[in-house]
């Protein structure tokens, strides 16, 4: 009796997990019971031809499923249907699998449609729980919403722009980091190296930059807090990497049975050094920053946010700007800023490794117009069209969010005839349009030449969007482009790569939560 009784209970969750509730949604691959459509990420990994093959069969839109909770994904799809506004026990929210659906934009246009000309409907984020656990709330501004996300993005926004993007002060800044980088390169071929690991040098480079951006310092007068600051910005890539933890960090039913030592507890460690590490340096700025004179100009972001959390406090605004929201902002423009540029960057280099004859064209550009050891400035990057179709192939090619970020609608809309209720996940696909074999013929072959048009002009191509678009779009993305130029040009105008006696950087793009290049090294020779 039993047994009928929980076979009857199972075949009615199967019935409403692969028809149900997909019945009013657009049609999309069948999704698992539990893992939804994850898995097949896989295959191979990270997923960019799961998504190619499914939007060659589905179209420019299609239903992607994420594990989720069960009793959670009813109330977001059902709860129009139920008509009731139900409250789920935390106990059952915890230990129901089920998935939840994401509503995939795949093509330029349908990204455009949505996310462009109906912007605020696709505003918001969905939060995963170990964001929530992270963070201790929906704090920073990558997982937030509403108010906090809208003036904590504006504010960063406009931090960036007095700190010098758009002027020569940020330049400056980047410039020191390039002679930094040609000091350590130089040093090590003048002791008779010139197999030299690449990576490590650009990755101190960004972090400097960012770290002066919001801390109004660089790490050369301690080499050693890099380092410990490295080893705990490299434990989610160890951590996030390995697929049951994949798992545990977006669905609570594994996060309760995977053992605490597998996943809570290195979580929740990381959690706590990033923490110590960011909070001692606010509290330092708390101790030194002049909080008679909130006028003066500001020479870091924690700076100008205790002043602009002060200005507040003055107009009886004690929630908007808060502490728990400063040390979480820190940690989201640190992370975001520093591992995408690295990545990039480095991504960009290891593709000439391979395609040597990019290298001649570069530098032949670089001899003809540049002509000597000066640094190259933003100046010169209208004169440089083949080192900028470089630059945004390497961004392509790279493409560094295989899915990208999860989104919810903030109200009910209307996909492609299909009714959309309010809350539902979207994601605008970028990673497939930058695949689409029609806007990028060969797409798995790497041809700087596709930006460069008939005249030898730098040619613009909507569809190159690897900071995505919409009004969530990458708010750092006039920083990366500015690193990325800077490192990039002096780079190439100064030494001459090639291939390590180790062979080849390897182009495996295998991890799933993190699209990083593997340590490699090259040969390299001056050429100025
Ligand atoms: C090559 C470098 C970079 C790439 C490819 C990149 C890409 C992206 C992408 C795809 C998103 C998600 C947009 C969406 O939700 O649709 C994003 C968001 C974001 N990026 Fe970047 N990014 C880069 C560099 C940076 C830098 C240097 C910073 C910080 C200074 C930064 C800060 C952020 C933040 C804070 C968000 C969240 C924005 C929001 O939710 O409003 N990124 N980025």
């Amino acid at each position: 009796m039993i047994l009928v009784f929980l076979f009857s209970i199972f075949t009615i969750w199967l019935a409403y997990e692969l028809y149900w509730k997909r019945r009013n949604l657009p049609p999309g691959p069948c999704p698992l019971p539990v893992f939804g459509n994850l898995l097949s990420l896989n295959d191979p990994p990270p997923g960019y031809e799961a998504f190619e093959r499914w939007t060659i069969q589905y179209g420019d839109v299609y239903t992607f499923w994420i594990v989720d909770n069960f009793l959670i994904s009813i109330t977001e799809i059902e709860i129009k249907w139920l008509k009731v506004k139900h409250e789920v026990p935390p106990c059952l929210k915890n230990f129901f699998p089920g998935t939840k659906p994401f509503i995939m934009m795949n093509t330029f246009d349908k990204i455009k449609d949505t996310f462009v000309r109906d912007a605020d409907t696709y505003i918001n984020k969905t939060v995963p729980p170990s964001s929530i656990l992270f963070r201790g709330g929906e704090h920073g501004v990558i997982d937030s919403n509403g108010a906090t996300w809208r003036d904590h993005r504006r504010f960063a926004i406009s931090n960036l722009r007095d700190f010098g993007l758009g002027k020569n002060l940020m330049q400056e800044k980047i410039l020191i980091e390039v002679q930094e980088i040609f000091s350590k390169f130089d040093d090590k071929l003048a002791a008779g190296e010139s197999d030299l690991e690449i990576p490590p040098a650009f990755d101190n480079a960004v972090a400097n930059v960012i770290n002066q951006i919001l801390f109004g310092y660089r790490f050369d007068k301690d080499p050693e807090e890099f380092r410990n600051l490295k080893n705990i910005i490299e434990k989610p890539s160890e951590l996030f990497g390995r697929l049951p933890v994949f798992l545990a960090m977006n669905i609570k039913f594994v996060e309760k049975i995977l053992p605490a030592s597998m996943y809570v507890k290195p979580f929740m460690d990381w959690k706590e050094e990033t923490f110590a590490f960011f909070n001692k340096q606010i509290e330092e700025h708390k101790r030194e920053v002049d909080m008679e004179d909130l006028d003066s100009e500001s020479t870091d972001y924690v700076e100008a946010y205790l002043k602009e959390q002060r200005k507040r406090e003055i107009q009886g605004d004690t929630e908007s700007f808060t502490d728990i929201q400063l040390v979480n902002m820190c940690i989201d423009l640190w992370f975001a800023g520093r591992g995408t540029t690295t990545n990039t960057t480095t991504w960009a280099i290891s593709f000439v490794l391979h395609h040597l004859e990019v290298q001649d064209k570069i530098h032949e550009e670089l001899d003809r117009i540049i002509g000597s050891d000066r640094l190259i400035t933003t100046a010169d990057k209208n004169d440089l069209p083949y080192l900028n179709a470089y630059i945004n192939e390497s961004q392509r090619f790279t493409n560094l969010v295989p899915l990208n970020t999860q989104h919810a609608t903030t109200r009910d809309t209307v996909i492609n005839g299909y009714s959309i209720p309010r809350g539902t996940g979207v994601v605008a696909q970028i990673s497939t349009v930058m695949n689409d074999e029609e806007t990028f013929p060969a797409h798995k072959s790497f041809k700087p030449e596709r930006f460069i048009d008939e005249n030898g002009k730098l040619k613009k191509v909507d569809q190159l969007v690897p900071f995505s678009i919409g009004k969530r779009q990458c708010l750092g993305e006039g920083l990366a482009r500015m690193e990325l130029f800077l490192f990039l040009s002096n780079f190439f105008n100064r030494y001459q790569i090639s291939p390590s006696k180790n062979g080849l950087p390897s182009m495996d793009k295998s991890s799933i939560s993190r699209i990083e290049p593997r340590l490699f090294s090259a040969v390299l020779k001056r050429r100025r």
